[in-house]
């Protein structure tokens, strides 16, 4: 099996280092593509890929092709990958928003897998939604299941619209968690800590809640009891946020993502 993955940034090299480091591929069965010299240059000094600058000697001999550049820059893509491609091939999109229908008419390609990755997958802790078109068989999906699965990871829903509302809860999801910690740092060093302690109280307080979230069968309200006593401190910090709607505006925000992952498969 051989694999290309086109983009090399934050997807695209974390997607190439997972499957990399896993024993599904052998040595020189992984190819990454990109237009960017810089990133080709350094890439290059790194043994275990094979860097391609372009699509003629890197995309017709692959099997499965991961396409990770930003959706503005597909359409452009499609067109030059169309005269290289083969019915055989399956494309994985990780692209926010772009259909399958608009891969299978733009590039005129048959199997398309359409996944929803982010970016703890760079620690081998990412979630991955995907779904398939009509073509790909059960075969095909497992072998890509097992290709995503090697940055952490994946579930398979049934309809695009859940790789959209995935879009809105994993995919841009740990921007809203690093937007409260950054509130959380904020604050920490309003009352007075220096950088490294307020750095300190944040990380700590965020991985050991995860940890006991992961480790027990309780709810995030389960625990939230377990922090808070009658009328003390964290009651009234939530008392606060209750009082502010922070719960609603946290879901419009994942709505407004959501919204937008479906309007950019319009816009194309
Ligand atoms: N960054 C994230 O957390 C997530 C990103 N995604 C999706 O992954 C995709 C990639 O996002 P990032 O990796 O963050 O973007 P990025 O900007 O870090 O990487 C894109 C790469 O594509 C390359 N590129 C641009 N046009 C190209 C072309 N025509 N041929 C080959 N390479 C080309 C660029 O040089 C760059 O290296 C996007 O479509 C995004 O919606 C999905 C989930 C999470
Ligand atoms: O912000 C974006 O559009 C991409 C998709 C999910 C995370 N990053």
């Amino acid at each position: 099996m051989k694999v290309l993955v086109i983009g090399a940034g934050n997807m695209g090299l974390t997607y190439s280092e997972g499957m990399s480091n896993s024993t599904l591929l052998g040595k020189h069965n992984l190819k990454i593509y990109d237009t960017d010299p810089k990133k080709i240059k350094t890439l290059n000094k790194q043994p275990q890929f094979d860097v391609y600058d372009n699509l003629e000697d890197s995309l017709p001999k692959s099997d499965i092709i991961f396409i990770a550049v930003k959706p503005f820059h597909s359409e452009d893509l499609f067109s030059k990958m169309k005269p290289l491609i083969n019915d055989q091939q399956i494309f994985v999109s990780l692209m926010a928003g772009v259909t399958i229908d608009t891969i299978k008419d733009q590039l005129n390609a048959k199997k398309v897998v359409r996944a929803m990755p982010n970016l703890p997958a760079k620690v081998g802790k990412g979630v991955t939604s995907y779904t398939e078109s009509e073509a790909v068989s059960k075969i095909e999906l497992i072998m890509v299941r097992n290709l995503l699965d090697t940055t952490g990871t994946s579930i398979h829903v049934n309809t695009e619209k859940f790789i959209d509302a995935s879009t809105g809860i994993s995919g841009s999801g740990p921007a809203y968690v690093f937007y409260f910690m950054q509130s959380m740092l904020e604050a920490a060093l309003k009352m007075g800590f220096s950088d490294y302690d307020s750095k300190v109280l944040v990380s700590n307080t965020f991985e050991g809640a995860i940890e006991l979230f992961n480790q027990s069968n309780l709810s995030p309200e389960g625990w939230i009891d377990r922090v808070a006593s009658k009328g003390g401190t964290t009651q009234a910090a939530i008392d606060s946020m209750e009082d502010n709607n922070v719960k609603q505006l946290i879901q419009d925000a994942a709505y407004a993502a959501f919204d937008r992952a479906v309007e950019l498969g319009k816009d194309k």
